[in-house]
């Protein structure tokens, strides 16, 4: 596989290649051709990449070809530059962004934006050195390392799921608030930590009951990513036969663990003020539509064996969190943090800097 992805690289033909959180095995998808596939309505069967702001072209790359497997170990020098510090500027920059945020959130209805920077390193890392190193460090994120010529390179890890579909079986969770992981340390969440994700998980449970009639939301625990912990719901239930998959990540996608409630507010605010394009940093991506096959018997008790066939589809969709991009000479890193009423601008600055460190540990 490896060949092949180093091939496709020097082609400049489109790929993706990921290894699912916890799994051993790397999958890659490869597009025969350099064609810009894009979604229209979900409907399609490929691998999608979509970006924050659906008013942009949500891209797919379909299952021409795909390949699962062990991914060879790639024997090129590696670095870090976990060590290097963003500039002052940077520093005042996202402070001034932050305080901003957290006063319209005083004096209006908007309880959360998500408010986040980019910092670009001066790195020429390898895009297959990136991507061993994510699986190495990361064992339970989404890595992956995505490509397409008209559009660019992009790797991350990242820990939210935005929605995995079986059939009619939703599965989700609400993520957010933010720690340093400490061996053996028992957390003591803050209010401030505590509000940011139920806000979360109210929101995406009052959207799924729209399509589910049973929507279960289990406790808040901690989850682990990386460095980092977050507080974690799964969220689950069963879709009414209706509706479709497109229908769930169209009511989900931005979610407040990314863009913050009320949704429109929120966006509009970080479109306004962030300054600069996040692109596919907190989109989302993954599996779309894959067409599982079985067959079954139609009457148990019959021996005769009048097996039928039924085609199921599933779907794993993962938020793009700790992420970059690559271009060639420089290493984009995408990065934030959800701001309430009670945020600290330079705790949320901190924060930050801690997310950047699980990207620039593999640079
Ligand atoms: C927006 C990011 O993280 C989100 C996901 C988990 C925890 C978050 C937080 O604590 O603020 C963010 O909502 C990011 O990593 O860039």
């Amino acid at each position: 596989m490896l060949n092949k992805l180093s091939e496709y690289l020097q082609k400049q033909l489109p790929f993706v290649a990921y290894r699912k959180p916890n799994a051993t095995k790397v999958k890659a998808v490869f597009q025969h051709s350099d064609t810009l596939h894009t979604v229209t309505d979900f409907s399609e069967s490929g691998f999608v990449f979509a970006p924050f702001d659906t008013s942009q072209q949500t891209i797919l790359i379909p299952f021409d070809e795909v390949l699962e497997g062990e991914l060879e170990t790639v024997t090129l020098p590696k670095t870090t530059t976990e060590a290097l510090m963003p500039s002052a500027e940077a520093h005042k920059k996202h402070l001034q962004l932050v305080e901003k945020g957290v006063e319209v959130i005083q004096n209006s209805d908007i309880q959360k934006i998500v408010l986040s920077r980019k910092e670009e390193i001066e790195s020429q890392q390898h895009p297959l050195v990136i991507f061993e190193r994510l699986r190495e460090n990361y064992p339970t994120a989404f890595v992956y390392l995505w490509y397409h010529p008209e559009v660019g390179m992009w790797a991350g890890a990242t820990p939210e799921t935005l929605v995995s579909a079986n059939g009619n079986t939703i599965k989700t969770m609400s993520l957010a608030g933010t720690r340093k992981f400490e061996e053996n340390a028992a957390i003591s969440w803050n209010q401030k930590e505590i509000e940011e994700q139920q806000i979360v998980t109210d929101y995406i449970a009052a959207q799924l009951k729209k399509f589910i009639t049973n929507v279960t939301v289990s406790e808040a625990t901690p989850h682990r990513a990386g460095s980092l912990v977050h507080l974690c719901s799964m969220i689950s239930g069963r879709m009414n036969s209706e509706f479709t998959i497109g229908d769930i990540i169209t009511a989900l996608h931005p979610t407040p663990a990314i863009c913050g409630f009320p949704t429109e507010k929120a966006k509009a605010f970080i479109l306004q003020e962030e300054k600069y394009n996040r692109a596919f940093y907190t989109g989302f991506l993954g599996e779309l539509n894959v067409k599982e096959e079985t067959s079954r018997n139609r009457n148990r008790k019959n021996q005769e064996n009048s097996a039928y066939r039924t085609v199921r589809s599933h779907s794993e969709l993962y938020v793009n969190l700790r992420c970059m991009e690559l271009t060639d000479t420089k290493r984009i890193l995408y990065i934030g943090g959800g701001i309430t009423k009670d945020s600290n601008p330079e705790s949320e600055w901190q924060e930050t800097v801690a997310k950047s460190q699980i990207m620039k540990r593999v640079l």
